[in-house]
């Protein structure tokens, strides 16, 4: 569970953030959706102990963020950056067996289990033909699902993913919502991740929290929240509304 209560943040004298108010439960995939610089990134930040806000709390697992040592923290949640640039070419598989430094400790020797936790994710994330070469020689797309395992091997009870879907193909960015989906579901992860498209958050989201501003404009079920008239009012766009099948999507209009 992730709970954000009146959370205001300051950046370099801008209020990037102002009283947000959000909840995000296990078992569920909560969606942040805004305009640019509406302060998604800032607050997934914020929930990673990145950045400090400048008023309010936050609770993480029912502990207070403010109290959890960096160890507690590396247990409790991953986040998956926007933009990751490496630096060392390290393989595949050992890009994820860092993740288990959360569990092992930065001077301990990996055990059989973690390099099975490993063998496990390079399966479940579809990277097996891929585990041997070098993180810097993989396109951006496969590094993002290379940074998702990393996190997953962090055995997280929270996972945080900033625009998940940045450089992944048509297919990839369906599959990996999906993915995110069945984890939050059968591990009972708690999942937060940032979207621009309001079509994968009606696909993907079982909560949606729209941001504008730096504030929460409202929090519900993709229905609730998605609709022709806020998208008009937020992104300043007039937009349609379409029924195919059980799914409802969005399209502008007058393009
Ligand atoms: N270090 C900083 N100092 C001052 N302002 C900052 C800083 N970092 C971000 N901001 C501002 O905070 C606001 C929110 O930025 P943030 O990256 O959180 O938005 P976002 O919704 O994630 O945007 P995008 O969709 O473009 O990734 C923006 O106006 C940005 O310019």
């Amino acid at each position: 569970m992730i709970e954000v209560n009146n959370v205001s943040l300051q950046l370099n004298e801008q209020q990037v953030l102002q009283e947000v108010n959000l909840r995000a439960a296990p078992g569920e995939v909560t969606v942040l959706l805004g305009p640019n610089g509406s302060g998604k990134t800032s607050l997934l930040l914020c929930l990673a102990g990145h950045l400090h806000p400048s008023r309010g709390k936050i609770r993480l697992c029912g502990q207070p963020l403010a109290s959890m040592s960096y160890r507690s923290l590396a247990q409790t949640l991953a986040i998956v950056p926007q933009d990751h640039h490496p630096i060392f070419p390290y393989q595949v598989r050992e890009v994820i067996l860092l993740g288990r430094i959360a569990r092992v400790g930065f001077w301990s020797q990996p055990t059989v289990h973690d390099y099975d936790v490993v063998e496990k994710i390079i399966d479940l994330l579809g990277l097996r033909s891929l585990a041997g070469k070098p993180y810097t020689r993989i396109s951006g797309g496969e590094r993002q699902l290379v940074l998702i395992g990393r996190c997953l091997a962090q055995e997280p009870r929270l996972l945080l993913l900033d625009e998940p879907t940045n450089h992944l193909d048509f297919k990839n960015q369906y599959q990996i919502l999906r993915l995110t989906s069945e984890l939050a579901q059968e591990q009972r992860l708690t999942v937060l991740l940032t979207l621009h498209d309001p079509n994968l958050a009606l696909l993907y989201a079982d909560q949606v929290v729209m941001l504008s501003k730096g504030r929460v404009v409202i929090q519900g079920p993709p229905l609730s929240v998605i609709n022709a008239t806020r998208l008009a009012e937020i992104y300043h766009l007039e937009v349609e509304m379409l029924t195919a099948g059980d799914r409802r999507l969005v399209y502008p209009k007058n393009l």
